[in-house]
């Protein structure tokens, strides 16, 4: 199976491509609970390993360089950081998990928070978990997956750096996500395929939220 074979109808495609191009603020980096900003829109968040493409996917979706700091030094994202596209919705980055920059109280205490956001944000449409094309699923992504499913959010695999592989390398990557999600009732069986530096997947990825609000 392929991305290619999801088609999204072409005004759904459009509407996400005018959401996108629409004004986005960047509204604050939080640390606890206090901090989130009101739950009056709809919110998708982006989770996934240190390094996977969180911000750069978000860069990429705004056309923005440094919207969301992208950088190649593993797990500098450290806070929750809320973006807003209008009042129609807010975007989250969330923290990388499964890489240790900061002492391990800290990092500890990044995943009680972000967990304690996953389970009691209620406006929280959709979190889209972000997986490296190059390693595929791994026992941690497999672990947060299980922490989603316990937590009943709906969430959906997008495949990062698809630039970075060949076709017949995308399609064995592809196959081995559908089999992980096959043992987890909660996510979405359709799964994203993406490159932000290529900007493949984009216009799907944008539809698939866009439905979302
Ligand atoms: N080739 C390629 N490289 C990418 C792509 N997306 C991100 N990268 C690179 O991967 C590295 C990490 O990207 P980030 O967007 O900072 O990753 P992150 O998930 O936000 O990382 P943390 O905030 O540390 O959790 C950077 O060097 C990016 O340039 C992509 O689509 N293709
Ligand atoms: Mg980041």
């Amino acid at each position: 199976m392929t991305s290619d074979e999801y088609d999204y109808p072409a005004a759904q495609i459009e509407d996400g491509r005018k959401l996108f191009a629409s004004e986005v603020n960047f509204v604050k980096g939080v640390v606890n609970m206090k901090g989130l900003p009101p739950a009056d829109r709809p919110e998708i968040a982006f989770a996934g390993r240190s390094n996977v493409g969180k911000s750069s996917l978000i860069n990429a979706l705004f056309n923005r360089k440094q919207l969301a700091r992208a950088s190649g030094q593993p797990g500098r994202t450290q806070e929750i950081n809320f973006f807003s596209i209008l009042e129609d919705l807010f975007v989250v980055d969330l923290p990388g998990y499964g890489y240790a920059v900061a002492p391990k109280a800290v990092v500890d205490k990044w995943t009680a928070f972000t967990q304690t956001y996953l389970r009691g944000r209620t406006n929280l449409q959709r979190v889209f978990l972000l997986i490296d094309s190059r390693r595929g699923v791994t026992d941690v992504d497999k672990g947060i997956m299980k922490t989603l499913d316990r937590a009943a959010m709906n969430y959906q695999i997008v495949l990062t750096k698809a630039d970075k592989l060949k076709k017949s390398e995308l399609d064995d990557v592809m196959e081995g996500a559908v089999q992980a999600i096959k043992k987890h009732p909660a996510a979405h069986p359709r799964i994203m395929m993406t490159s932000s530096e290529k900007g493949m997947g984009l216009p799907e990825l944008k539809a698939e939220i866009v439905a979302l609000i």
